[in-house]
C-alpha cells in the first residue's frame, strides 16, 4: 500500500483507505487483471467528427507510458461505414511501438485482413453482427464466413490459429431481438473456443445488463469454456458497467475491455453508450488490491487530453472527481 501511495499526486491517496476490503465474495479476485484498452479504436469509432491522425497517435502513445499492455490501436473495416477508422495504416506507422505493448486492430473480413497485414501486430476478429446490411443474417451464415475468411488468412500462414482473439457482442441484451439466452452465448462462444480462439470477449455492446444476468450469462458460458479464455467488455448505459465486470472479475474472469474516459459506443447499436471508463476500472482495482501495472495520474492525463481534442466531458467518474479535488 504503501508503494502505491507514493506514486500517486496527493489527489488520489483515497484509493489507499479502500484497500483493506476482504470479504469471502472478495476472494476470489484475480491477482492480476489485464485491461484491454479500446478507447482509440472502439472509443473513438463512433466520434462524427474526424479526429485527425496525430491526435490519435499521442493519444495511444499516451496510454503506453500510462503502462496500458494492450491497446486497441484501429480497426480495418469499411471507411464507407466507419470513417473515423480510414486512417489505420497512417495510425499503426506513426504510434511509438512500446517494448512489452501490444496494439491489435479490430478486422471483420478477409479485405480488413488483406489491408492490415502490411504493418499490424495481432490478429482481431469481430462478428459481423452490426453492419446495417448484415444485421438479418443468421448466426450460422456468420460462422460460415468467419470460418471461411479465418482459413484463407491462415492458409497465408501469416497467422498462426491461436492468436485469434473474437468479440461476442450484445451478450446481455442485443437491439434487434431483446432478451439473449445464457444457452445461445454459451453454444457460439464454445464454437469460437473450438476454432482455436485463445481469447474471447463477451460483450455487453449496449449497455442494459445488471451484475445477474451478467452472472447467469457467464456461469452458462464457463460450463463449455474455460475462465481463462474469456473477458468482458460492458457498455455504461445504464450505469452497471463497473457492477457488471466486478461480477466478472468475482467469477474468475481476468482480462477486461475498458476505454479511457468512457469513450465508445458501437454505430450500429442504437442507444449504446459509452464504454466502461478505464480510469474507473484502474481506480476500482487498485482499491481491491489487485495488479494493473497502470499509472492512474497518466492515464488521467491521457484522458484529459482526448476530451480537450473532442470538446467534450469525460464520463470517467475517477476523472470527474480528481479534477474537482
Ligand atoms: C461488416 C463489413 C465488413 C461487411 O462488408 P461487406 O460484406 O463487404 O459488405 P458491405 O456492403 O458493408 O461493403 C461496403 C463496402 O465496403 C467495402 N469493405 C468491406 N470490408 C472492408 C474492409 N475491411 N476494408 C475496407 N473496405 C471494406 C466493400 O468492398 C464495399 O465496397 P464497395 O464495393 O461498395 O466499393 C463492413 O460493412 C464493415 O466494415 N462495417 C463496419 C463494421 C464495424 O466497424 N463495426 C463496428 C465494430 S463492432 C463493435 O464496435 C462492437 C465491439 C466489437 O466493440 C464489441 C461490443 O461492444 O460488443
Amino acid at each position: 500500500m504503501a508503494a502505491m501511495t507514493k506514486a500517486l499526486p496527493r489527489r488520489l491517496v483515497g484509493l489507499a483507505s479502500l484497500r483493506a476490503v476482504s470479504t469471502s465474495s472478495m476472494d476470489t479476485l484475480p491477482k492480476q487483471v489485464k485491461i484491454v484498452e479500446v478507447g482509440p479504436r472502439d472509443g473513438l469509432q463512433n466520434e462524427k467528427n474526424i479526429v485527425s491522425t496525430p491526435v490519435k497517435i499521442k493519444l495511444i502513445d499516451m496510454l503506453s507510458e500510462a503502462g496500458l499492455s494492450v491497446i486497441e490501436a484501429t480497426s480495418f473495416v469499411s471507411p464507407k461505414w466507419v470513417p473515423q477508422m480510414a486512417d489505420h495504416a497512417e495510425v499503426l506507422k506513426g504510434i511509438q511501438k512500446f517494448p512489452g505493448i501490444t496494439y491489435p486492430v479490430l478486422i471483420p473480413n478477409l479485405k480488413g485482413f488483406e489491408a492490415a497485414v502490411r504493418g499490424y501486430i495481432l490478429w482481431k476478429a469481430c462478428l459481423r453482427a452490426f453492419s446495417p446490411k448484415k444485421n438479418t443474417i443468421s448466426i450460422k451464415e456468420q460462422f460460415q464466413g468467419l470460418t471461411g475468411d479465418l482459413q484463407r488468412a491462415q492458409d497465408t500462414d501469416l497467422i498462426p490459429p491461436l492468436s485469434s482473439h473474437r468479440y461476442v457482442s450484445c451478450v446481455l441484451g442485443c437491439p434487434y431481438e431483446g432478451k439473449i439466452s445464457p444457452a445461445k452465448v454459451a453454444e457460439v462462444t464454445k464454437k469460437l473456443y473450438s476454432m482455436g480462439c485463445y481469447e474471447i470477449s463477451l460483450g455487453d455492446t449496449i449497455g442494459v445488463g445488471t451484475p445477474g444476468i451478467m452472472k447467469d450469462m457467464l456461469s452458462a458460458v464457463m460450463q463449455e469454456v474455460p475462465p481463462a479464455a474469456l473477458a468482458v467488455h460492458c457498455h455504461d448505459t445504464y450505469g452497471q458497467a463497473l457492477a457488471n465486470t466486478l461480477m466478472a472479475l468475482q467469477m474468475g474472469v481476468s482480462v477486461v475491455d475498458s476505454s479511457v474516459a468512457g469513450l465508445g459506443g458501437c454505430p450500429y447499436a442504437q442507444g449504446a453508450s459509452g464504454n466502461l471508463a478505464t480510469e474507473d476500472l484502474v481506480y476500482m482495482l487498485e482499491g481491491l488490491g489487485i495488479h494493473t501495472g497502470v499509472n492512474l495520474q497518466k492515464l488521467l492525463e491521457a484522458g484529459n487530453f482526448i476530451c480537450q481534442a473532442l470538446n467534450r466531458k469525460t464520463s470517467s467518474k475517477v476523472a470527474q472527481a480528481t479534477c474537482k479535488l
